[in-house]
């Protein structure tokens, strides 16, 4: 157990249980074995401890802003479960009841996402379909990770979800600049949090999107 904790030491901050930790090694190991087989992360990630940090504790970090007192929550452009996997990991263990929603358009992938579900008795619903087809959306959290540029996310959360609580998205190097020009036609309340993965990144949680013009 001391090695698993020496492995998710920058999740200290989060009180990250025992189980969760558990879990997360046997995702790391659903995940590896998944990528031999489609490509969900890179080779060389997968390979070495690279993928905790990057994938598991970089998803996990978000477990603050996620509302635990909605029914679902849902992630979109899940890929191979980031972060919509490791919040329904956290969940589970904290007894909390959210089923997480996972859209996912590919077949590969969403049939990964079932498989892992299986393994790990998560309360998950994998959607295998085109979100920007998807109308009338309601959830509690939406996540949005390595998705798409973060006007479209506005947009697709302004158009297609009829309730949401709040929006959570990775933003990368250029987060600052990406932020300042969406605010030139969206209106929205947002709270920035740094990366505790990447010096470059930062989480933004976003609240009561309204277009401008
Ligand atoms: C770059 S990957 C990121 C995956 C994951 N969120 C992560 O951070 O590792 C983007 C994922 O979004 C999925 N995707 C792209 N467009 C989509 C759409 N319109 N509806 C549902 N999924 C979509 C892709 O199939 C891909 O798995």
């Amino acid at each position: 157990m001391e090695e698993i904790l020496k492995k998710y030491s920058l999740l200290k901050g989060l009180n990250v249980p025992r189980e969760t930790l558990i879990d997360f090694e046997l995702f790391v190991s659903i995940l590896q074995q998944g990528n031999e087989k489609i490509n969900i992360i890179s080779e060389e990630t997968a390979k070495n401890n690279v993928i905790r940090e990057r994938h598991i504790v970089d998803s996990a970090q978000i477990i603050e802003f996620i509302d635990l007192n909605s029914n679902t929550i849902t992630d979109i452009g899940s890929g191979g479960g980031m972060p919509g996997i490791i919040i329904s990991i956290m969940t589970k263990n904290m007894k909390n009841l959210a089923k997480v929603h996972l859209y996912e358009k590919s077949h590969h992938k969403s049939s990964f996402l079932r498989k892992a579900s299986r393994h790990l008795k998560l309360n998950t619903e994998v959607i295998e379909e085109n979100i920007f087809e998807a109308q009338n959306l309601e959830t509690g959290t939406i996540t949005a990770r390595a998705f798409k540029p973060l006007p479209i996310i506005l947009d697709l959360v302004y158009k297609n979800f009829s309730t949401y609580k709040n929006l959570i998205v990775f933003m990368g190097k250029n987060g600052e600049k990406v932020l300042k020009e969406a605010l030139i036609n969206w209106d929205f309340d947002f709270e920035k949090k740094k990366s505790i993965t990447s010096k470059d990144s930062f989480l933004l949680n976003i609240k009561n999107i309204k277009k401008k013009h």
